[in-house]
């Protein structure tokens, strides 16, 4: 069985070696004919999965996408030629939240302002939007959920608002899928008439996809002087970016929210367990045996919580300013790609364990997502 598997999926060798033929191939550049006698395909959110990438392909009999998001697989082709599709939802949500999270605590600090006085509206609350949610409640931070195709799920008991609400609030994260038909779809949600609607102090956050705002729009919003305080992680027509918008960011960074280790190998992960399940394999690995141990193993709190001190935890983790800078160096010089590339090392709350010696029972780190 030949199985070709994008470069930058952590732990593929040692999840597939056992199942195939390996072939790593670059996920921006595969061409019809390199995947010619391909049986499985496993690729990153970069490859278009669609007729014109597997016409040469007449063997394929699995396509697998190691991300959350699917908006580069057109499944109803997959489908029309009996090829199963699998996705890895939820491998990287809780590092979209971490970099959320990560994202206030910085802005936070250089605005003097308290995270307990601000609203965060989620808009999308699915798996990122949720985890999300659990860390806000964990700090106490006030937040609303917008989502109107789960709000008519009579199964979710959770209270949703409408949008016009959600975009209201003191912070506006957008957490959905991109999609571009039906009552809700997504792309351009955010036009030039809702970012007109945007007040002088609020903070838009995008961590999900570039086409759901108008970049545009907001670019030239900005450069009308609006003040509002952008945090963007995806742009529209990655890799080829509207590099003008930015010098109006708070922070700035190359699509690699979702790009912890833990998160980026569970998509391998589920991938490896999808394929054998199709092949009525036991699976016979799992990621913990592949994870390194964290640069920080363990830390002992002795004092009892503030907000300082919580803050101070989630950027000895992940302090979202590293990838920011790292990005404003290089976007000129080696391009989105690169960046994307050589992503170093981030680990997730889980990798630490928090011991509290500080005589309170209060649990914040643990429903934070640090390890007990
Ligand atoms: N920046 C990054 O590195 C990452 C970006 N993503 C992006 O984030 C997106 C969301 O991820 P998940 O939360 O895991 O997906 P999910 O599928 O679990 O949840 C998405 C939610 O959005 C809701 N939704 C759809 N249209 C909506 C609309 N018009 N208004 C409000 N809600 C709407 C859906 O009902 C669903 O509950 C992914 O599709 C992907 O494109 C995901 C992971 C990493
Ligand atoms: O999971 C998703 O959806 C994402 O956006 C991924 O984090 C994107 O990473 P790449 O697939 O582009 O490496």
């Amino acid at each position: 069985m030949n199985i070709f598997y994008d470069e930058n999926m952590p732990f593929a060798a040692e999840f597939f070696a056992d199942l195939g033929q390996l072939t790593a191939f670059s996920g921006r550049s595969l061409s019809p004919t390199a995947i010619c006698d391909a049986d499985v395909l496993l690729v990153r959110s970069i490859t278009k999965v669609n007729e014109a990438l597997l016409k040469e392909n007449k063997n394929l009999r699995f396509v697998g996408t190691a991300t959350i998001g699917v908006d580069h697989i057109d499944q109803p082709y997959l489908s029309d030629r009996n090829v199963n599709f699998h996705s890895a939802p939820g491998c990287n949500a809780v590092s979209v939240a971490e970099y959320v999270l990560s994202a206030l605590v910085v802005l936070a600090e250089r605005y003097l302002i308290s995270l307990s006085s601000l609203t965060v509206g989620i808009v999308g609350a699915g798996n990122t939007g949720s985890r999300l949610s659990e860390k806000l409640s964990a700090l106490n931070i006030k937040h609303v959920l917008c989502d109107p195709l789960l709000a008519d799920n009579p199964a979710d008991k959770r209270e949703f608002v409408p949008l016009e609400q959600a975009l209201n609030c003191d912070v506006v994260s957008l957490h959905v899928p991109l999609t571009r038909k039906g009552k809700h779809a997504t792309y351009h949600l955010l036009n030039a008439e809702r970012l007109a609607q945007f007040n002088d102090n609020q903070i838009l956050i995008n961590a999900c996809r570039g086409e759901v705002i108008d970049n545009a729009a907001l670019l030239k919003m900005k450069q009308q002087g609006h003040p509002l305080k952008l945090v963007l992680d995806v742009w529209e027509n990655e890799p080829n970016i509207l590099s003008a918008l930015i010098s109006y960011c708070e922070i700035t960074t190359a699509h690699i929210a979702g790009y912890s280790l833990e998160g980026k190998a569970r998509g391998t992960e589920i991938l490896y367990r999808a394929l054998c399940e199709q092949l009525d394999i036991l699976p016979n690995k799992r990621l913990a045996d592949f994870l390194p141990a964290p640069a920080i193993g363990k830390v002992e709190i002795k004092q009892a919580f503030d907000e300082i001190l919580l803050n101070q935890l989630v950027k000895m983790v992940y302090d979202v300013r590293r990838d920011d800078a790292i990005f404003r160096q290089q976007i000129n010089v080696q391009g989105f790609d690169h960046i994307r590339k050589t992503y170093p090392t981030r680990r997730e709350f889980s990798s630490i364990t928090v011991k509290l010696n500080n005589g309170l029972s209060s649990d914040a780190p643990h429903q934070l997502g640090f390890n007990k």
